[in-house]
């Protein structure tokens, strides 16, 4: 019994889809016109988070990659790479004079002022749990979505949102990434049913398993409004609470921590080019398409149908598929080479092969001189 949300359109189709939203290597470009994204995470106790996220954003393509950080992580960060760019403009309780008495939006406000020059946000990777940075991380969502910046939130980015659901509620430019328990987390704090693994296990087919799970993806979905939503898992259920799309490309069997922080940084890369593709930034030779995607049916019919400029809503959704495509078959590579000792580093080694294996340059793009 398959779910009647679901986009039944083949793997091959899709990536072809993809492929269409990634903008060619022209001579034409300049620097930062690929991809401007920002990771806001990193504090004393998670370094590698961040890094592992930007990392995969910068080896996916895009020109910019910046991480803003609490101060004691920077020099770490800096120290992992001098391809990034880290900024040590995250307050926490140690940087402020008085944790109980603070003005968050003014201490966002160093933050605030680079929103403009990005194109997309990863909020969460390594943020960690302390008061005064997840209020300000707080502030931060309100200004982005104010600005209509697409972003995506992971980990203890999604811990804000449990607490504060009306900070996205209604937000269409945004992708939670949450793992198993997140997504319980954040079921629970909007009243959301979950069927427990007990549950899953009587399913007799894997079809009618993967279409409960989506049922609660989809639910939680509706009920913040209308985000996009990951359920990371043995396959990723992808929905925006009217359409829902499965990733099953097939992962590794190692399940280091980290991975996760290929996904969010391949996701800002993607939304990046999703932003290039609807700005016009190369003539893609598709015709325009000036009606949004309103259910299944609309957005199958753009992602079967060549020619034809896709809308906002089919590419987000195509955006996140694209992304955890991407970090299971880094995953899938990653494994096959290192077996058990597979760990997060091993995965961002694969992004570039794994986007050129899935993916592919677009047409008329140029990687030889
Ligand atoms: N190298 C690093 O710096 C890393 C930092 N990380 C950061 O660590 C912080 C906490 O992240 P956590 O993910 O540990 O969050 P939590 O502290 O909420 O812990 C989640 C717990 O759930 C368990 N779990 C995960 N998947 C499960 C499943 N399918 N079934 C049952 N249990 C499951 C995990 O083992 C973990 O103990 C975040 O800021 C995150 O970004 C992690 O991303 C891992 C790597
Ligand atoms: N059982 C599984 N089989 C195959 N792939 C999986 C499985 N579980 C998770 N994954 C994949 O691993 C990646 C990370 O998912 P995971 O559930 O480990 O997230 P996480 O707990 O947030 O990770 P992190 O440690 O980075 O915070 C995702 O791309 C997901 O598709
Ligand atoms: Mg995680």
């Amino acid at each position: 019994m398959e779910s009647i949300h679901h986009v039944s359109t083949s793997s091959k189709i899709l990536f072809g889809k993809v492929r269409r939203m990634v903008p060619p290597m022209l001579e034409k470009f300049h620097k930062g016109q690929l991809g401007r994204v920002a990771v806001i995470g990193g504090c004393a106790d998670y370094t590698g988070a961040p890094y592992f996220s930007a990392m995969a954003s910068a080896k996916l393509g895009c020109d910019m990659s910046h991480v803003l950080c609490e101060r004691s992580a920077a020099p770490v960060v800096k120290s992992y790479s001098p391809n990034l760019m880290v900024h040590p403009i995250l307050p926490s309780s140690d940087s402020v004079k008085d944790p109980k008495s603070i003005d968050a939006s003014e201490l966002a406000g160093p933050i605030i002022a680079m929103l403009s020059r990005l194109h997309a946000l990863v909020i969460g990777p390594g943020l960690g749990r302390d008061g005064v940075t997840l209020q300000v991380v707080a502030e931060v969502i309100k200004e982005a979505r104010k600005q209509s910046i697409p972003f995506v939130l992971d980990a203890d980015g999604l811990l804000i949102v449990t607490q504060d659901p009306e900070l996205i509620k209604g937000y269409k430019e945004c992708i939670l990434t949450p793992n198993v328990v997140e997504f319980g987390r954040l079921a629970k704090a909007l009243g959301v049913q979950v069927s427990s693994q007990a549950e899953l296990d009587t399913k007799t087919s894997e079809d009618e398993k993967i279409s409960k799970e989506s049922d609660a993806c989809e639910q939680l979905s509706r009920a913040l409004g209308g985000v996009t939503i990951i359920q990371k898992g043995p396959h990723d259920v992808i929905s925006n609470g009217v359409t829902s799309l499965i990733s099953s490309v097939q992962g590794g069997l190692k399940r280091s921590g980290g991975q996760g922080d290929t996904l969010t940084g391949s996701l800002g890369t993607m939304l990046a080019w999703r932003a290039a593709y609807h700005n016009k930034l190369w003539d893609s030779g598709e015709k325009d398409n000036d009606q949004d995607a309103q259910n299944k049916e609309d957005v199958q019919s753009e992602l079967e149908t060549e020619g034809k400029r896709m809308s906002p809503a089919t590419t987000l959704l195509l955006a996140a598929w694209a992304g955890s495509s991407i970090t299971r078959e880094c995953s899938r590579r990653a494994f096959e080479k290192k077996g058990r000792s597979l760990q997060a580093s091993d995965l961002t080694e694969e992004v570039h092969p794994s986007f050129l294996s899935l993916i592919g340059e677009p047409e008329g793009s140029k990687t030889h001189l």
